[in-house]
C-alpha cells in the first residue's frame, strides 16, 4: 500500500505504508544515530511527534523488549528509507510487526535525506500522513503541553532497596533512568510530578532526580515555585527536561531550537575541564543563554556544535542539570559517571549532617 507523507511547508513525499491505513498529524523531528530505533521510539520525550530516521536503514535487529524505555511506541509514526524485516535472531520481534501491533504507521522507501533537509530548511514542522494519499486537513497548532492535566490514579511507587532513597520526580521517565539508579543499588521512588510537598517530604528523600519528559518544559510553569524549593532543599539532578525545569525554577528562560538536537554523536565540552565528551540527545527546547544571569547557576556544559547551554551547576547547593542524556540509551556511555557522581555527593552531604 501506499502513503504519503505532507509536510506544512507544502512538499509531500509518498513511500511504502506499513501497518493499518489511517492519517494521523504530528510535529516532523529526525533522529541522526546509526542505532538506537528501538529506545528512540519508546523513549516518552519523542510522544506524538513522527521520526524521521536518518541511517539508510532500520529494522536491522528487530525489537527486544529489554531495550524499550516505556511500555510502548510513544511516536506517533516513523519514517524510513529502507525497512528490514527479517531474518532476525529468535528473541527478536520484527519493527513492523511490534509497529503494527501497537497501531503505529511505518512509511518506507522515502527520501529521508530530502525530509531531514526541508526541516532543517524550513525548522521543525507539522506534517501529516496518510495510507490513502489524502491531503493534509486543515493544520492543527503542534501540541506542546503534556502537562496542563493533573496526573490523576498515579500514586508513588517505591523500586528496590538500598542506602540511598532518591525521589525520580516523573515527567514520563525513560527506563534507563531507573535502571541506571538501580544498578547503583538506591531505594527509588517514582514520583507524579505534581505531588505536594508534604508527600514528598514524607517519604525522607536523600536526593531527587527530575527525568525527562515530552513538549515545552514552560507547560510546568505553575509548578516552578515548588521545584525550586524542593531542589533549595534537596540534592538534585536534572536530565534534559528536568535540566529545564529546574533551569527556569532558578529564574531561566527556555527557547525552542530551529529543529533540536536527536542523535546519538553530539559533542559537549565541560567549561572547567576542556574536554569533550560525546552525548546522546534528544530534544527542542534550550534554555536561553542570556537568562542564566537572573539565576544564581552557572553553565558546566555547552554544545560544542551550536554552543548551545548543556548542563548547569549551583555554586553552593547540590543541584547539577544536564540536557543530555547520560543514561544513553541509544547512544555512547561516556556520561554514565554523572550517576555516581551524583550519588557521590548525596553521601557526601549526608556525612556532613551526621556530624553537623
Ligand atoms: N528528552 C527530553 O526530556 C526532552 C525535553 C523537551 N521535551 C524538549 O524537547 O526539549
Amino acid at each position: 500500500m501506499t502513503g504519503m507523507l505532507s509536510l506544512s511547508n507544502g512538499q509531500t513525499f509518498t513511500g511504502q505504508w506499513h501497518g493499518k491505513p489511517t492519517e494521523l498529524q504530528g510535529e516532523l523531528v529526525f533522529f541522526t544515530g546509526m542505532t538506537g530505533y528501538e529506545e528512540v521510539i519508546t523513549d516518552p520525550s519523542y510522544k506524538d511527534q513522527i521520526i524521521v530516521f536518518s541511517y539508510p536503514l532500520i529494522g536491522q535487529y528487530g525489537i527486544q523488549s529489554k531495550h524499550l524505555q516505556s511500555e510502548k511506541i510513544q511516536a506517533a509514526g516513523i519514517i524510513v528509507s529502507e525497512l528490514y524485516n527479517g531474518p532476525l535472531e529468535k528473541k527478536a520481534v520484527s519493527l513492523s510487526e511490534f509497529a503494527l501491533q501497537q497501531q503505529v504507521p511505518i512509511l518506507s522507501g522515502v527520501d529521508t535525506r530530502s525530509i531531514i533537509q526541508a526541516v532543517r530548511e524550513t525548522g521543525t514542522m507539522q506534517s501529516h500522513l496518510s495510507a490513502l494519499q489524502a491531503a493534509a486537513p486543515s493544520w492543527k497548532p503542534i501540541k506542546t503541553d503534556f502537562f496542563s492535566d493533573p496526573v490523576t490514579g498515579s500514586s508513588i511507587q517505591t523500586i528496590g532497596h538500598g542506602d540511598l532513597h532518591i525521589g525520580l520526580i516523573d515527567f514520563q521517565y525513560k527506563s534507563s533512568i531507573l535502571s541506571e539508579l538501580l544498578k547503583h543499588r538506591c531505594k527509588v521512588s517514582v514520583i507524579p510530578y505534581d505531588t505536594d510537598t508534604a508527600k514528598l517530604d514524607a517519604l525522607q528523600l536523600d536526593g531527587l532526580l527530575f527525568s525527562n519528559g515530552p513538549g515545552d518544559p514552560a507547560a510546568l510553569q505553575h509548578l516552578f515555585a515548588t521545584y525550586r524549593d524542593w531542589a533549595e532543599r534537596y540534592p538534585s539532578l536534572g536530565i534534559c527536561l528536568g535540566h529545564q525545569v529546574l533551569a527556569s525554577a532558578f529564574g531561566a528562560e527556555t527557547t525552542k531550537l530551529r529543529y533540536g538536537h536527536r542523535g546519538a554523536n553530539h559533542p559537549v565540552m565541560n567549561v572547567l575541564t576542556k574536554r569533550i565528551s560525546m552525548s546522546s540527545q534528544n530534544h527542542s527546547y534550550v534554555v536561553k543563554d542570556d537568562s542564566i544571569e537572573n539565576t544564581p547557576l552557572s553553565v558546566l556544559y555547552t554544545n560544542v556544535n551550536d554552543g548551545s547551554i548543556e548542563g548547569l551547576v549551583h555554586p553552593s547547593l547540590p543541584v547539577m542539570t544536564v540536557q543530555f542524556h547520560p543514561e544513553a540509551a541509544p547512544g555512547p556511555e561516556d556520561h554514565f559517571g554523572l550517576f555516581s557522581q551524583f550519588l557521590n555527593t548525596i553521601k557526601q552531604e549526608k556525612k556532613v549532617k551526621m556530624h553537623a
